[in-house]
């Protein structure tokens, strides 16, 4: 938003008089945009709301622009008593634009309620109370909804929605509530039984969240398993499935859906569980055709892909009306489904399917608004398990649950069915360590951690650099340090293209393959898109040591070996959102460039002519890493950063890295203040299951 700025903050005057009617607002609304401390969607908003009711309050006008902004920077809704008494923890403006702040706020109504009523007051907002059943638009009661395109939630943080966010926190909420009623509890002798099989017999000293993720799966229609990288969820969920497929009554009916946001996570679940499950063939000693469950189960696809998305519109092919044809869906990398996308996905899933949620909840949360997943693990630390979801357990996984994983007293029923894993098994080096440090905000540890590692030289596992050009960052990518992975395999195995070229087409398709596993080793990742420390500023400083070192020629947009990111899906070209390919001359024909996509074990290759909506990856933003894990990363903090710099950023982009981690920072005290700052997004969807989901017709 920063970089929009066009007008001076110093120099900006908002206002002529001190009363403030709605034509004042709105000017100083549009003026905030241009500004670009509002977005101009935002003023809209405002002018919009102005439009529909030409008797709105400022204080209405201005929670409008607000809420708009919010929701551009992923909130699903408004905290009002926040906003009014703290504008600034809201909105994050910069320190110069205070004053401009301040003199708003000068204008409007000091206390919440009076705000409140404001929004009261107008046809445009329709007032809903918690658990009351009673919605009220323009102080008149009214149970139907009319379409009013603000909803506010009253109670003791009264929050403000638009219509469609509130419709989604609520439709949400309604899935979990019905998905997490106890069924009817299953035979858990042989449940036991099987757990013991699949898991082998565990220790006596600590629960085994592993196998009692799986038994509470089976208690209900939805089961969200958490926990860091490498603690088991893809492992546990094999398991589960092979549970599943154990206990049900027609096995060979059930019918499986493997799914995730991206094609790369989809294509990763996929290998990992088909391995897991035929791993697990000794110990169900052919009583459970597993082969034929693995072969059943077909590809595992994109959110969208499975969704059935219409191009260029909201909707899908399946919804209510017309559901998925599943019974068991496990969807992994869970943290990155946006609050739009849970409720089309919870709509389209029939209701008696089970539907099991793999992610890490610490990670970052979608651009899009919601943050579904850590919301719904807001208890997965604590546990807060019921004496009969202990018993359960004990009976069902022979799992005694400790004391302090029980509920002091009232627990959600979702924290029932959610299971949070606790140990990491390829996690446990230094970059565990720093991972788990960034988790619990402990700055001095994760400094202290990479200054003792970056001290044993350039192998190091982990590896701190402050400041300098661009440039160092880009040779280091391209040159390597140490023996940790860099580009320089890739500039290798893209050089014999002209030192030792493919005379076969298995040979030129074992080179495409070669290049892209080999550029899959490393990857730059950045905070930030824009300037040097961004991912624009440094795909050009990579490509341009690349050019000089002779390993590229680029003379245009295309070149190559220049690796793409795809930015949007096309389901005609086969090619989704976040695919990483690699323009690469064909066999036939060498002059024609194509982008070559590994699918699985497969090559997919797409005309560069078809490929529009991509950019190149040689460095990519953290948010577009997920999904993803490299043999090294280097994690890009720029100045410019501001608020994107948090704590869920930092930790994401360590928790990408297998063998070794780098970071850059281009000032000091970047990390620090980034682990300070944790992620909160305003969300109202806890409260609809605390209250229960009636607040409307
Ligand atoms: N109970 C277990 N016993 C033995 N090995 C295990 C167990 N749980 C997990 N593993 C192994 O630990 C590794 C990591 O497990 P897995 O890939 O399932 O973790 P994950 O949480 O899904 O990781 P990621 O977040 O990276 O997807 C795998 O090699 C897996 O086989």
């Amino acid at each position: 938003m920063r970089g929009r700025r066009k007008i001076d903050l110093q120099t900006l005057d908002l206002f002529a008089q001190p009363q403030l009617s709605a034509q004042d607002t709105l000017g100083a609304l549009a003026r905030l945009s241009d500004a670009g401390l509002l977005r101009r969607l935002d003023s809209a908003l405002a002018a919009f709301v102005h439009g529909q009711d030409p008797g709105a309050e400022p204080a209405l006008l201005v929670a409008a622009a607000v809420l708009a902004q919010m929701e551009g920077r992923g909130h699903s809704c408004l905290p009002l008593a926040a906003l009014v008494a703290r504008p600034n923890d809201v909105l994050a403006w910069p320190r110069e634009a205070q004053p401009l702040l301040a003199a708003l706020w000068d204008r409007l109504p000091p206390r919440l309620e009076d705000w409140l009523a404001a929004l009261q007051r107008s046809p445009v907002v329709r007032t809903v109370q918690d658990g009351s059943g009673k919605a009220v638009c323009n102080g008149v009661d009214n149970a139907v909804d009319d379409g009013c395109p603000l909803v506010l939630r009253t109670g003791a943080e009264p929050l403000l929605y638009l219509r469609r966010y509130w419709d989604y926190e609520r439709g949400v909420a309604a899935h979990i509530a019905r998905r997490t009623e106890v069924d009817a509890e299953p035979d858990t002798d042989r449940v036991r039984g099987w757990l013991d099989r699949l898991f082998g017999p565990s220790g006596a000293d600590k629960p085994d969240w592993q196998k009692l993720a799986c038994a509470l799966a089976l208690r209900g229609r939805l089961s969200v398993i958490t926990g860091g990288p490498g603690t088991g969820k893809t492992y546990t969920a094999a398991r589960l499935l092979a549970l599943l497929f154990a206990m049900a009554p027609d096995a060979q009916q059930l019918r499986v859906a493997l799914a995730a946001p991206t094609g790369k996570a989809a294509a990763r679940l996929k290998q990992a569980i088909d391995a897991s499950l035929l791993d697990l063939k000794d110990s169900v000693q052919g009583e459970l055709d597993l082969e034929a469950l693995v072969q059943r189960m077909g590809a595992a696809r994109t959110l969208h892909s499975l969704l059935g998305a219409r191009p260029d519109t909201r909707y899908f092919r399946h919804h209510a009306g017309n559901p998925l044809d599943v019974d068991v869906l496990i969807v992994d990398e869970a943290s990155m489904i946006h609050l739009e996308m849970m409720a089309a996905l919870l709509q389209a899933l029939p209701p008696t399917a089970r539907l099991v949620l793999l992610g890490d909840k610490d990670q970052l949360a979608s651009v899009e608004a919601g943050a579904v997943l850590g919301d719904l693990c807001r208890d997965a630390q604590a546990g807060c398990y019921l004496p009969a979801t202990c018993a359960y357990a004990e009976s069902a996984a022979g799992q005694r649950i400790p004391a302090e994983f029980m509920a002091a007293g009232a627990a959600l029923p979702l924290a029932q069915h959610t299971v949070m894993l606790r140990e990491s098994r390829r996690f446990g080096g230094p970059i565990g360590q720093l991972a788990l440090a960034v988790n619990r905000g402990d700055a001095p540890a994760a400094q202290a951690l990479l200054a003792e590692h970056t001290r044993l030289g350039v192998d190091a596992v982990l590896w701190a650099r402050q400041g300098g050009a661009a440039q160092r960052i880009a040779e280091d990518a391209v040159h390597g340090r140490g023996r940790q992975a860099s580009y320089a395999a890739y500039a290798r195995q893209l050089g014999l293209w002209r030192s030792d070229r493919p005379q076969t087409p298995q040979e030129h398709e074992d080179w495409v393959c070669g290049v892209l596993n080999a550029f899959e080793r490393f990857r730059l990742l950045c905070a930030v898109r824009e300037g040097d420390w961004g991912v624009a500023g440094l795909n050009r400083a990579v490509e341009a040591v690349l050019q000089a070192q002779g390993a590229i020629r680029k003379e245009g947009e295309w070149y190559a070996g220049r690796p793409v990111m795809v930015t949007r899906n096309d389901a005609q070209l086969n090619v989704f959102n976040g695919d990483i390919g690699i323009a690469l001359p064909g066999f036939a024909d060498p002059s024609r460039l194509r982008v070559y996509f590994l699918q699985g074990e497969k090559l997919h290759a797409v005309s560069t002519a078809r490929l529009a909506q991509v950019e190149t990856a040689f460095a990519m933003t953290v948010h577009k890493s997920q999904g993803s894990e490299f043999e090294h990363t280097a994690l890009v903090l720029s100045a410019q950063g501001g608020n994107v710099l948090n704590r869920e950023l930092v930790y994401t982009g360590i928790t990408r890295a297998r063998q070794a981690f780098t970071l850059w920072a281009e000032v000091p005290g970047l990390l620090a203040s980034a682990i300070a700052s944790p992620t909160q997004r305003s969300s109202g969807l806890l409260r609809f299951l605390e209250h229960g989901v009636r607040c409307s017709a």
